[in-house]
């Protein structure tokens, strides 16, 4: 449970290695957001990442949940910046969909509270 601005929200991380990716689909219902947590820095799994999160999207109960991507690991000069995140990702190209993509650095904590606020504008 993550207190902001008065909303509550309920979240889980659910883990994004391969082996337990099929284990998602058990936290589709009721989900009224999705915060795609991307690793800026691998440059050779962002089309893996593109390719999850398409078919995430198109999964019927998710439908009306709306998208933050968070273009995590900023900190690093290597790392691939948020425009070129959603590029990659094509969002967009996504219709029908409220979605944001917010550079962050788990590590500082830095664009968290921004990318919460857009999150709990569009669930108000
Ligand atoms: N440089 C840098 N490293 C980070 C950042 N965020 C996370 N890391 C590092 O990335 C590694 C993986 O972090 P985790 O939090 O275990 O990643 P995760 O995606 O939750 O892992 P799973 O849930 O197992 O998929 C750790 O070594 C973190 O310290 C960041 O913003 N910058």
């Amino acid at each position: 449970m993550v207190e902001y601005k008065n909303i509550t929200f309920t979240v889980w991380d659910v883990g994004g290695q391969d082996k337990i990716r099929r284990l998602w689909r058990h936290y589709f219902q009721n989900t009224q957001g999705i915060i795609f947590v991307v690793d800026s820095s691998d440059r050779d799994r962002i089309g893996e990442a593109a390719k999850e999160l398409k078919s995430l999207l198109l999964e019927s109960e998710l439908e009306s949940a709306a998208l933050l991507v968070l273009a995590n690991k900023q900190d690093l000069p290597i790392s691939m910046t948020a425009a070129e995140i959603a590029e990659k990702m094509q969002l967009n190209g996504l219709l029908n969909r409220k979605w944001h993509i917010q550079g962050t650095c788990a590590l500082r904590g830095s664009g968290l509270y921004e990318g919460f606020e857009w999150l709990s504008r569009e669930l108000h």
